[in-house]
């Protein structure tokens, strides 16, 4: 058996014939159980200034979020933000020291362990080490949450067919884990967590220890469950590239407060803090290094901008545009447009000498129209 973190603490379910059984790292679910969820309800999450302190440490500070049926929100923080606990207080391993938290309308603030084994079974859980089971095959891990549940032999069968086709690994039943590959092994972890049939599959960290290419087949594996399947799901990172490739909605988090959040096109377009600016530093066009070593703050040479702009179903022609409207009167420095959603989010950087006062007011007077946000970045001698 594979070591398994706290997170994965043993969980346990009803069994149609009333005893508790236990199993690791997997979400279950009783057939014959009354669902007490809300299965009708819009928002899948809900919770309401959550706040969590461990000593003098706010891990989470009045953390108000809401994942809407069928939307992938993701989360991004550094390390130490609160992802962690924040996913632990969702499964209830963790209680809030105040607020609530809401799975399908149903409260699983302050329920005791027992109450807790039906939230856990509307919460698939995907984890960055795929915590798989060494001593069993594939088809026995993706079973096990069948297996407590309650599904006799026949149904489960069927069942891990299913989920197998639906990940991609209908060749891989009989091996074992150590024979997988990291994209393989996560496949399975996948599969089992969606076993269950949970409303919502809460991932964290699951790509991260992935290489890129297997990063992007993992996305879209849980971007096309999202679409086929229509399950709703929170997805804990700390890279925005995950963000960008699949999420709807984006939360960011640091020192336990959610600092920012909106569609990713609007966070990408318009960041409004700076932690949000360096967490997408990798991914928007940057003012070269041997410009901004140089930039000053005193009104000289020329004047650099950063310009942001999102615009729907358009192909980034602002630029295009700008150059052909106001051609000769300011420099391209540097910038891109990336597709995210139905938008282009263009970013770029451009100079206009200060002596040419009038060009510069009417490039920052046509970029106003055109609805872009514009920020002087500074000054740079002219022959920088
Ligand atoms: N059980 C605990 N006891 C004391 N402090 C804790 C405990 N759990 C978390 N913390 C503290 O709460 C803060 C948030 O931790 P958390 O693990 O939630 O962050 P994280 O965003 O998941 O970080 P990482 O990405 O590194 O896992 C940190 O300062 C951490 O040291």
């Amino acid at each position: 058996m594979t070591a398994i973190s706290e997170t994965e603490a043993h969980f346990t379910a009803n069994t149609p014939d009333g005893k508790h059984a236990k199993a690791s790292a997997v979400s279950t679910s009783s057939q014959t159980a009354r669902n007490p969820f809300a299965e009708d309800v819009e928002d899948v999450v809900r919770l309401h200034r959550v706040n969590r302190r461990f000593g003098n440490t706010q891990a989470l500070k009045d953390v108000s979020l809401t994942v809407k049926r069928g939307e992938i929100l993701g989360i991004i923080g550094r390390s130490g933000a609160g992802k962690s606990t924040l996913i632990r207080c969702l499964n209830g391993l963790e209680q809030p020291d105040d607020g609530t938290i809401e799975i399908e309308g149903h409260a699983i603030t302050g329920l005791s362990e027992k109450q807790l084994q039906s939230v856990r079974s509307r919460v698939g859980m995907v984890f960055q080490h795929f915590n798989l089971l060494s001593a069993k095959t594939v088809e026995q891990n993706v079973a096990l949450p069948l297996k407590i549940a309650g599904y006799d032999k026949a149904k489960r069968r069927e069942r891990v067919a299913e989920l197998l086709a639906l990940v991609g690994l209908e060749d891989k039943a009989r091996q074992y884990p150590a024979g997988l590959s990291g994209g393989q092994k996560q496949r399975v972890g996948i599969a089992r967590a969606l076993a269950a049939n949970p409303a919502l599959l809460l991932c964290d960290e699951a790509t991260s220890a992935l290489d890129p290419e297997t990063t992007r087949s993992i996305l879209a594996l849980l971007q096309s469950l999202n679409q086929k399947l229509g399950i709703t799901v929170l997805l804990i990172t700390h890279e925005m590239e995950v963000i960008k490739k699949v999420a709807h909605r984006v939360a960011v988090i640091n020192a336990g407060e959610i600092i920012e959040q909106g569609p990713v096109w609007q966070v990408f377009a318009h960041p409004k803090t700076a932690l949000t600016r360096t967490l997408l530093s990798g991914l928007l066009p940057q003012l070269p290094e041997a410009l901004s070593e140089r930039l000053t703050q005193t009104r000289q040479g020329e004047a650099i901008y950063s310009v942001h702009y999102a615009g729907q179903d358009r192909q980034g022609e602002i630029l295009t545009l700008m150059s052909s409207e106001l051609a000769g009167q300011f420099r391209l420095i540097q910038g891109g447009v990336e597709h995210i959603q139905h938008y282009a989010v263009v970013r770029f950087f451009f100079s206009v000498p200060v002596a040419n006062t009038d060009a510069e007011q009417t490039i920052l007077h046509w970029l106003q129209q055109h609805q872009a946000q514009v920020e002087l970045v500074g000054y740079v001698t002219r022959d920088a």
